[in-house]
Order: C-alpha cells, then sequence, then structure tokens
C-alpha cells in the first residue's frame, strides 16, 4: 500500500530524514513512534504531499505520491497536529466547507457526526467544544471524503486519558472496515494498543521496526515474576523463564496451593526505545 525508499530532509545543514525505509500493508495500523523532533512530522507531511523530500520515492497504491496527486488526493486522509478549524464557526459549518471542497454530499456530516457520537454539537461554535470534540471534529474533516489511507499527526496529543481512548476506539472501528491508518506518536502506550507494527524513529533514522509483541520478546529479560504464599505472607520470587528448576518449582508451589500469581516481566516499548536508542521518548 505504501512503499518509502531512501526518504531524505534536510532543512537548511540540519539533516532531518536520514534516508528511511518502510512498507505498509493495506489495512494495517502503522505508527512512527519518537521523541519530539524525530521527524515524525516531516515524514508525514512528505508522504501525504506536503512537503518535497531532498532525495528517496514514496508510493501510495504503486502510484508515486509527487507526480500523481490529482490521483491520490481522494484517497488520503489527513489529521493534522494542530486545531486547524475555524472556532467561531460551528461544527456543521466547518465541515460543510470541507465538503464543498472536496465536492462530496452535505449528509456525509450526519453520517459521520453520528459516528462519533456528536450528532447534538452539530450547530455548536467550534470554540465551546473540549479539545477531545475538537480533536473528533478534525478526524471527521478527515474523513468526509472517505479516503483509503488516513494519516494522523499526534492523533491524542494533550487529550485526557477518557478522550484519547474514545479516539482510539473510532479509529479501531475505522481500521476494522478496512481503513489503512498511518500516525505519529510519541505516546508509547496508544501505539502499544492500537498499532499492527511499530517503527521506532530517533534523529531521522528508523532504529527498529515490528509488532509491538515481538519488539518486547526480543527485549524481554527472559524473567518470571511469581507471588508466593510464606507464613501467611506474600513474597515476590523471580525465575528463568525458560528453565526446567523453574517449571519444578511453580508446579511444587501449585501443588501445596502456595502459588498467588505469575507475571512475565516484558519491558515497556519506552524501556525497548532507550534500550535501542539510548534516548527517552519525551
Ligand atoms: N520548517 C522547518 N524549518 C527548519 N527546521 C524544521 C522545520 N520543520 C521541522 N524542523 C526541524 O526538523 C526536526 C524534525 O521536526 P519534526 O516536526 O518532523 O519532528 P517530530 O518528530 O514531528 O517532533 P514533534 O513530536 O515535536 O512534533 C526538528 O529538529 C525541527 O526543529
Amino acid at each position: 500500500m505504501i512503499r518509502v525508499e531512501n526518504l531524505k530532509k534536510n532543512y537548511g545543514n540540519k539533516e532531518v530524514l536520514k534516508g528511511l525505509d518502510f512498507f505498509i500493508e493495506t489495512g494495517e495500523i502503522f505508527s512512527l513512534l519518537g521523541p519530539n523532533g524525530a521527524g515524525k512530522t516531516t515524514t508525514i507531511k512528505i508522504l501525504t504531499g506536503q512537503l518535497d523530500p531532498d532525495a528517496g520515492s514514496v508510493q501510495i497504491m504503486e502510484k508515486d505520491v509527487f507526480s500523481h496527486r490529482k490521483f491520490l488526493c481522494p484517497r488520503l486522509g489527513f489529521m493534522p497536529e494542530e486545531t486547524n478549524l475555524y472556532e467561531r464557526l460551528s461544527v456543521r459549518e466547518n465541515l460543510k466547507f470541507f465538503c464543498r471542497l472536496y465536492g462530496v454530499d452535505f449528509n456525509r456530516i450526519e453520517k459521520y457526526l453520528s459516528f462519533v457520537g456528536m450528532a447534538a454539537e452539530a450547530d455548536t461554535p467550534v470554540k465551546k467544544l473540549s479539545r477531545g470534540m475538537k480533536q473528533k471534529v478534525l478526524l471527521i474533516r478527515s474523513l468526509l471524503h472517505e479516503p483509503e489511507v488516513l494519516f494522523l499527526d499526534e492523533p491524542v496529543s494533550g487529550l485526557d486519558p477518557a478522550s484519547a481512548a474514545s479516539i482510539h476506539r473510532l479509529l479501531e472501528r475505522l481500521n476494522n472496515k478496512g481503513l489503512t491508518i498511518l500516525l505519529t506518536s510519541h505516546d508509547m502506550e496508544e501505539v502499544d494498543r492500537l498499532s499492527d507494527r511499530i517503527a521506532f524513529l530517533d534523529e531521522g533514522e528508523i532504529a527498529a521496526l515490528d509488532h509491538p509483541t515481538s519488539l518486547k520478546l526480543n527485549h524481554s529479560p527472559g524473567k518470571l515474576e511469581v507471588l508466593l504464599k510464606v507464613e501467611g505472607k506474600i513474597e515476590k520470587r523471580t525465575l528463568e523463564i525458560n528453565s526446567e528448576k523453574a517449571a519444578d518449582k511453580i508446579a511444587g508451589w501449585m501443588k501445596e496451593g502456595r502459588l498467588g500469581a505469575v507475571h512475565s516481566s516484558e519491558p515497556t516499548l519506552a524501556e525497548i526505545f532507550v534500550d535501542i536508542t539510548g534516548s527517552e521518548l519525551k
């Protein structure tokens, strides 16, 4: 669906993208995870044809992004990082403006307002909406022309956990209907929950690219944490994950009825990011 090869971008002397390569399958949720300044927005702007690279190629649906804008524009949706809505206009007026721009019927507005649970806010001026609601209006705006690929730049940045979860559920529903999604984030919990695959972007380079589970398994310390009942108290024991001795011990504790809980100690994506890049995810 999306093929990026040797993508490079400089701002003055600063190398912001140093030769990115990745491929996104149709129907995937793919996340670019990286700290501030890693090059996420620059990448997404190039992929959506808003910015020209200095080198490299981007193909979407086997078409070059820079020479097939007319073909690709109706098929791509983009939700920007900043809330660039007309604050004094109502939600419906904001969306009507974009319906006209895309040449699509106004009845899609009601359809998508219902989809995000905001039918009652259609006539509310945007300036009176919460940040979470504004994000939903931005999401609708990026969907009005019913694209096949949706790009989202930090879709839940600055949102409270409930609003973020609500946006995530919407993205999952859209993805279940077949939408391919690329999002950028510096929130590892967000990408861990949502993504089929994650690329760690660090200083303009992809430091790792894999399924979240594979990343965790490959960086697992291979330990099990066991909570054990010992003389009326709970004690924590750490065991090697793949050892016969650990299996025997656990079996013994189970027979004695002393086993409280067993957890594998997987690293978080943030810990793996530090492990691979030496930088914090901020
Ligand atoms: N128009 C510009 N002119 C000069 N430098 C820029 C410009 N846009 C971005 N940069 C620089 O390029 C680097 C990458 O920026 P970019 O916005 O792509 O990072 P990001 O990973 O999206 O960061 P954030 O999470 O803070 O949005 C940063 O050092 C930024 O300061």
